[in-house]
């Protein structure tokens, strides 16, 4: 069976790859990464390492890669024959993968009536319905029709923390011992892809947003409060009290968020903030704020991990929240001059102030309870 697999790195590597790899899968990586896919193809497989007391070592074989500037031939080819595809390059990227994978869906059309799953493995809701409409939009009418009765792209929610790492060994990847892979199974095309670890549900939102709202709302506090108090990495922010104080506030009220919209039973969803708390702690892994802080604007889009849970929490509960507030606040003051996102946050911040700023980005109206209480944590 063969996989094609979009982002040779962390979580394409430490985590789907290995999956794919344990389900029986060839995986070809595509990347743009050259030095990446060169050693994929000189060694044909890789160390995955479970960061835990007692490590183990699962070597993941059978892959090989394809550069996609030079060889997109290769990777048109590579989809028309593909058994599932995968993807995990980020959200921002996927619109410059589309492009590609349109190709390899139009050449497949012409040569196969396989039914063929692609799905998004990104932190975002609806990361797979998005990159349906950008491939369809590479596709003529009668081409997008045919590609809706083969082609599924179900949205799904993966979590594992995979932190930024450099190995003597470029290939191998150090990665957390937990991990979930939830995929929407009502929009599968043909037989489900038999992979072990994958759950499949029928409504995905719930998941996703459970996940990206205490995962990596908790996250986003911890990374954006350590950082500006001078904190390199997650461990060692973990270790405040009152970082720890203001996380266990902020998954409280994105908890209540959750709880109300999505009926969870408030014991369980305890046990799963606690769960992912002892997770942060993780002393076997060094995860740098300034990765679990990357790309602020997006972070701060109306959809994702900070102003959707706290604008939920203000419509459910009627009061404004105080720890996801002060977290806004903070992401708003980011300053990474190595990060593009944050360059430009501090631009529109200079330019229009942070509340025009968090405005546009955020996509909340002028005078919504959020902005005032983002608002009243700068300028109390
Ligand atoms: N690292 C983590 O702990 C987790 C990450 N995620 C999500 O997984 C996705 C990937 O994240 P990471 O693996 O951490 O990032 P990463 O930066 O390690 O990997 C992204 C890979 O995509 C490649 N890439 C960039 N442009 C490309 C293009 N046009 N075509 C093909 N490949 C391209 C990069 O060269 C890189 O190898 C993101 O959406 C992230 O939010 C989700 C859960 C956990
Ligand atoms: O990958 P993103 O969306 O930039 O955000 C980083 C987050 O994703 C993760 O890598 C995995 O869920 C977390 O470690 C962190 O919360």
């Amino acid at each position: 069976m063969q996989a094609v697999h979009f982002g040779a790195g962390n979580i394409g590597r430490g985590f789907i790859g290995a999956l794919l790899y344990q389900a029986g899968y060839h995986t070809t990586f595509v990347d743009v990464n050259d030095a990446v896919i060169r050693e994929l193809n000189d060694r044909g497989q890789y160390d995955v390492v479970l960061a835990a007391e007692h490590s183990e070592t699962l070597t993941v074989k059978n892959v090989s890669g394809i550069n996609s500037v030079t060889n997109p031939d290769d990777v048109v080819a590579a989809i028309a024959g593909a058994d599932v595809i995968t993807t995990a390059v980020g959200p921002n990227i996927l619109p410059a993968i589309s492009e590609l994978i349109a190709k390899g869906l139009r050449e497949r059309l012409e040569t196969s009536e396989q039914p063929l799953n692609i799905m998004a493995c990104e932190n975002m809701v609806g990361g797979s319905t998005v990159l349906r409409e950008n491939v369809l939009g590479h596709l003529s009418e009668s081409d997008q029709k045919a590609c809706a009765d083969l082609f599924g792209f179900p949205d799904a929610a993966v979590d594992r923390i995979v932190p930024n790492q450099t190995n003597a060994d470029m290939l191998q990847v150090s990665v957390e011992p937990y991990y979930e892979w939830v995929v929407e199974q009502t929009a599968i095309k043909g037989v489900k892809p038999s992979i072990d670890g994958i759950t499949y549900v029928d409504d995905l939102k719930p998941y996703i947003e459970r996940k990206l709202f205490t995962v990596n709302t908790g996250h986003a506090v911890t990374a954006y409060i350590g950082h500006s108090m001078g904190y390199a990495t997650i461990y060692e922010a973990m270790q405040d009290e009152a970082i720890q104080a203001t996380i266990e506030g902020a998954l409280q009220e994105s908890g209540e968020a959750l709880i109300r919209t999505y009926g969870f039973d408030r014991e369980a969803h305890q046990d799963y903030i606690e769960k992912i708390i002892k997770r942060f702690m993780n002393p076997h892994i060094s995860d740098e704020v300034t990765r679990v802080g990357r790309g602020p604007i997006r972070k701060l889009g109306p959809g994702d991990r900070l102003i959707r849970p706290a604008s939920l929490y203000i419509d459910l509960t009627g009061e404004a929240p105080v720890y996801l507030a002060k977290t806004i606040a903070t992401a708003l003051s980011y300053r990474n001059e190595d990060d593009e996102e944050a360059v430009k946050l501090q631009e529109m911040v200079a330019e229009q102030g942070y509340e025009k700023a968090l405005q546009s980005i955020s996509g909340l109206e002028a005078g919504h309870p959020l902005i005032d209480a983002v608002m009243n944590e700068i300028e109390p």
